[in-house]
């Protein structure tokens, strides 16, 4: 056989489902690699993620999306809103996940919104891993494969890597023919800096739970290497208020102090190499009801 006979595939999937299912655990699992940050705290994913995945002769673009969820009047959600369900529109399958047996008005909104969609949609019953009654699953399959009519209907465990391949296979399947847009080694189109300030980002949702509601935001400020290989970096992390500055910080700079030794450890396995970080926290008032503002700190809401 020769080269010109092998016929590649590639193409986009897109990761959607309402906030909290598990889209971003599964994109990172997918591509052995993280991509893309992960909590407890519904909304954790803010920006559109891509994800590139190679297998030989087929390449998969994930597109991780923030939870798609009804409209709240705050800038920073119709912007998460319209960036979730403007990446489905020019994809060639769409991934829908759903938490385990626990479907809710929220999955129907997710559904409604794909309706109009031709787009192939597999639907991804993730965290199978937690179902105490498994017997449960199979008669729950058979309600939800009235709902529409899903191109095929496979239950997973993102976190613990069960049944990834079978959803894989379901995928690459549906993907057109096609050369790669992406070289084979490349698995994101986000730079390292982005990636660092989302590490960032991760550890404080996690540190701070429900203390701290969607109103912190990062930006790196510097990221540099010294003569001895070590990356120097620093991020500054946006508040809206002076009590949420004290939050973060923590009882004698505790709180802080863990976030970037957290954060760190992960930045390391990223860049592969020393880090230094530093911290700052500073209150800015109001931003994110204000889209110009989101927009300058990267939250875009626009197209593929
Ligand atoms: N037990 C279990 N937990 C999972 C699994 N997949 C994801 N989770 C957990 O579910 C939580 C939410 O996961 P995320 O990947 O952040 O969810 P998301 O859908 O991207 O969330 P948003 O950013 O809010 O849209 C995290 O605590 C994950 O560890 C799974 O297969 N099993």
């Amino acid at each position: 056989m020769t080269d010109s006979d092998v016929s590649n595939q590639c193409g986009y999937v897109a990761i959607v489902g309402r906030p909290n299912v598990g889209k971003s655990t599964l994109m990172n699992h997918l591509l052995g690699q993280k991509i893309s940050i992960t909590s407890r705290k519904p909304q954790t994913t803010r920006h559109r993620v891509i994800g590139i995945r190679t297998e030989t002769s087929v390449q998969a673009i994930y597109v991780d999306t923030p939870g798609i969820h009804e409209s709240e009047p705050k800038a920073i959600n119709r912007m998460m809103n319209r960036a979730a369900t403007g990446s489905v529109k020019d994809v060639d399958v769409i991934v829908m996940v759903v938490d385990g047996l626990k479907w809710n008005d929220g999955d129907d909104y997710v559904l409604r919104k794909l309706m109009s969609n031709p787009t192939p949609v597999i639907l991804a019953i993730n965290k199978v891993d937690t179902l105490e009654e498994k017997q449960k699953l199979l008669p729950h399959i058979e309600v939800l494969s009235e709902k529409r009519d899903f191109a095929a209907i496979v239950p997973i465990s993102a976190l613990r890597n069960q049944q990834l391949d079978a959803l894989e296979t379901e995928i690459f399947k549906r993907l057109p023919a096609g050369e790669h847009f992406y070289s084979e080694d490349q698995v994101t189109d986000r730079s390292t800096r982005f990636l660092v300030a989302e590490i960032v980002r991760e550890k404080l949702m996690r540190q701070l739970g429900k203390e701290l509601p969607y109103s912190c935001s990062v930006e790196i400020e510097e990221f540099e290497y010294d003569k001895k290989q070590i990356c120097h970096i620093s991020a500054l992390i946006l508040v809206e208020r002076s009590s949420q500055k004290r939050i973060v910080i923590g009882d004698k700079g505790d709180r802080l102090r863990k976030v970037g030794s957290d954060a760190r450890t992960d930045i390391e396995t990223l860049i592969e190499s020393k880090v230094m970080l530093k911290l700052w926290v500073k209150v800015k008032s109001g931003w994110s009801d204000d889209e110009r503002a989101l927009r300058s700190l990267g939250y875009d809401d626009g197209q593929y």
